[in-house]
């Protein structure tokens, strides 16, 4: 039996975005002077199959998970931050946690295994794997059956999306060390060197930078080989990068509009796209992050971010950001009026 994963997804709805493109090229403005307001609005009608789309129910995952990776000092920060900072989400005090209520979009978090388990938390729901990932400098990061879990633990979170009614799906992630996971996986999937992907993450020194880069290049080394994209993500990727790319493929298969967050999340993207391509119509990209290689992921997918405001968080900060875009694409194109409506003569 095919794997869920390997199915196609159906294209974006033909008529719906031309009916959407005909409404804009009818509303009161010189054609095309909302530039991405207007290209939003359409590919948004595109993915939702309506003429008049809209994001106001906005579901929000944020995927938690620790790495192996994470003990060849990696990182800026300790690993037991990745545990911590779930109780943080759980008593709102994260930055996902205060953009989504100040914009009412769903908020939940999967913790899939950290070292530092904080346990039973209100609004974390757990799908434990393991503690952790192995250090994919000398073995893979992941058992098959743990790859297949992570994939479907995102698969469950589109269940949940939709069964809540919601536009528009967010993937985030928390994950100490998971940018060099990340790197690694992006290296891997278009055959880059660990200098372009590699950046500073939570903000490592120049010798941390230096550190991350050799990692990446033993894990290259020690992982050589002629792999597909679901193998590499099994062998350089985390839970949560793993959960994230499931998720956007179940959300694709389902026709639900993806808005895509920083450098981590976009890698999962990537291995989405590389694992099924069909995925690529139904992401939509909020920001470029600051960590130096993500320019080069988003342009490996034609991706065109909307936003660049110099942020590094994760947790899908950038997406949430992004949000207020794309609910004014679709106010602006649903409640403009028309020429004929307002009685303005066209060009
Ligand atoms: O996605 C991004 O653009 C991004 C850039 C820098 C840092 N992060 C976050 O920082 C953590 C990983 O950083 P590091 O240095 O531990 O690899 C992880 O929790 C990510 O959510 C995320
Ligand atoms: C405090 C903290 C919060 C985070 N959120 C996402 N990654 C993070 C990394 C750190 C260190």
């Amino acid at each position: 039996m095919t794997s869920w994963y390997l199915r196609a997804c159906a294209q974006p709805h033909a008529e719906a975005a031309a009916a959407a493109r005909q409404r804009q090229a009818q509303l009161t403005k010189p054609a095309g002077s909302l530039g991405r307001l207007e290209t939003l609005a359409i590919e948004l009608a595109g993915m939702q199959g309506r003429a008049l789309p809209a994001v106001d129910a906005v579901w929000i995952t944020v995927f938690a998970a620790d790495h192996g990776v994470a003990a060849a000092g990696v990182s800026a920060y300790p690993q037991a931050v990745t545990g911590e900072m779930l109780r943080n989400f759980a008593h709102g005090g994260a930055a996902i946690a205060v953009l989504a209520a100040a914009q009412q979009a769903e908020l939940e978090v999967v913790n899939l295994g950290v070292v530092n388990d904080p346990g039973e938390l209100p609004g974390v729901r757990r799908e434990i794997i393991a503690a952790s990932t192995a250090s994919f400098l000398s073995d893979a990061a992941m058992h098959d059956e743990q790859l297949e879990a992570a994939l479907a633990s995102g698969q469950r979170s589109v269940e949940r999306a939709r069964a809540g009614g919601a536009q528009l799906l967010i993937c985030g992630e928390m994950g100490i060390g998971n940018t060099t996971s990340a790197a690694a996986l992006g290296c891997a999937l278009l055959a880059e060197s660990p200098e372009h992907l590699s950046g500073r993450g939570t903000g490592v020194d120049d010798a941390g930078l230096r550190r991350k880069i050799e990692a990446i290049r033993k894990a290259l080394d020690f992982h050589a080989g002629a792999h597909d994209a679901r193998e590499w993500l099994r062998r350089l990727g985390g839970f949560e990068l793993a959960a994230m790319t499931g998720a956007y493929i179940a959300a694709a298969q389902q026709r639900l509009p993806i808005l895509v967050d920083g450098f981590v999340t976009t890698a999962a993207a990537l291995a989405a796209v590389k694992i099924q391509p069909s995925v690529r119509p139904w992401l939509l990209f909020s920001h470029r992050s600051q960590e130096a290689g993500h320019a080069r992921l988003l342009a490996a997918m034609d991706a065109q971010p909307l936003l660049d405001l110099g942020l590094r968080l994760g947790e899908a900060s950038g997406a949430a950001t992004a949000l207020p875009l794309l609910r004014l694409a679709c106010a602006l194109h649903a409640n403009m009026a028309t020429f004929a409506e307002a009685g303005v003569s066209e060009a």
